[in-house]
C-alpha cells in the first residue's frame, strides 16, 4: 500500500463544485465517483450532470436528500449520464429532461466497500475515488488542517452528508515525533470552503463514520 496517494495528481478528479442551497450532496458524491472511475478506466476525464440525478432519480429526494446506493440504481434505470454542460446544475429540482442519445457513461451496478479503512485505501489505489457517507458535524466549522474530533462530537452513527474520498496521506510532525494519517475528501460546498474545497480527516479510527458507507459504481 503506497504511503500516500492522490487521484487529483492522476487527472481523475474534476473541479470542486458548489451544491448551493439544495441538499444534493449525495448526487455530487456519486457523480464524483463515476467521473473518477470512468477516467481511470478510459483515461478521459469528463464532468457529468448532478442536475440529471436531482431531476430524474425518482428513488431519491432531489434537494431533500438521497443515498448513493439508490443513485447508482437510478442511473442504471435512467440509462446513463449526460455531461455537466449538456444538463447544467440549477440547485433546485425541475422536470427531468434526460436525453438518452446524450448518455456518455453507463452504470451496470455498484459495490459497497468493507468497513475497514485499510481495505478502502487499497481499493482506492486499485480502482479510483470512493463515495462515502460522513457525519458532517466537524465540517461546519472546518478551516483547514487534519480534522480529528472526539467520537462523541462526531458519531459514526450520525451520517448526514455524502462526499468523495480522492486520496490519502500522512502528515509528519517530527518536532512532536508525531505522524497523522488522513483522508483527502472532496466536498461540494464550493472552492472557498476548507482547503480549496477539500477536507482532510484523520484516517484509522472511523472518524465521523468515514468507513460506514463507502461505495462505488461499476461502469459497463
Ligand atoms: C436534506 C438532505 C441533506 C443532504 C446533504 C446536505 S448538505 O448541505 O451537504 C449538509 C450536510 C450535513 C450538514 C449540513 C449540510 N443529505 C443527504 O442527502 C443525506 C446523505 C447521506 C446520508 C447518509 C448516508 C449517505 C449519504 N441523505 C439523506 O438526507 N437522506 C437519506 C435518504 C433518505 N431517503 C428517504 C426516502 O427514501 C429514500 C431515501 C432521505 C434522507
Amino acid at each position: 500500500l503506497p504511503r500516500s496517494f492522490d487521484w487529483r495528481e492522476k487527472g481523475a478528479i474534476t473541479q470542486v463544485k458548489d451544491q448551493g442551497a439544495c441538499g444534493s450532496c449525495w448526487a455530487f458524491s456519486v457523480i464524483g465517483n463515476i467521473e473518477g472511475i470512468h477516467a481511470v478506466n478510459t483515461g478521459k476525464l469528463e464532468e457529468y450532470s448532478e442536475q440529471e440525478l436531482v431531476d430524474c432519480d425518482t428513488i431519491d429526494n432531489g434537494c431533500a436528500g438521497g443515498l448513493p446506493d439508490n443513485a447508482y440504481k437510478a442511473i442504471e434505470e435512467i440509462g446513463g449520464l449526460e455531461l455537466e454542460n449538456e444538463y447544467p446544475y440549477k440547485a433546485k429540482k425541475s422536470k427531468c429532461s434526460f436525453n438518452k442519445t446524450m448518455s456518455h457513461v453507463k452504470v451496470k451496478g455498484a459495490v459497497d466497500l468493507p468497513k475497514n479503512e485499510t481495505a478502502m485505501a487499497l481499493w482506492l489505489v486499485n480502482n479510483g475515488p470512493i463515495s462515502i457517507g460522513i457525519n458532517a458535524n466537524a465540517m461546519q466549522f472546518y478551516r483547514g488542517g487534519i480534522s480529528h474530533p472526539w467520537k462523541l462530537l462526531c458519531r459514526a452513527g450520525g451520517i448526514d452528508h455524502g462526499v468523495l474520498i480522492v486520496g490519502y496521506g500522512v502528515a509528519e510532525y517530527p518536532l512532536f515525533n508525531k505522524t497523522l494519517p488522513y483522508w483527502i475528501v472532496k466536498n461540494s460546498w464550493g472552492k472557498r470552503w476548507g482547503e480549496q474545497g477539500y477536507y482532510r480527516v484523520f484516517r484509522g479510527d472511523n472518524t465521523c463514520g468515514v468507513s460506514e458507507m463507502a461505495s462505488s459504481a461499476v461502469l459497463s
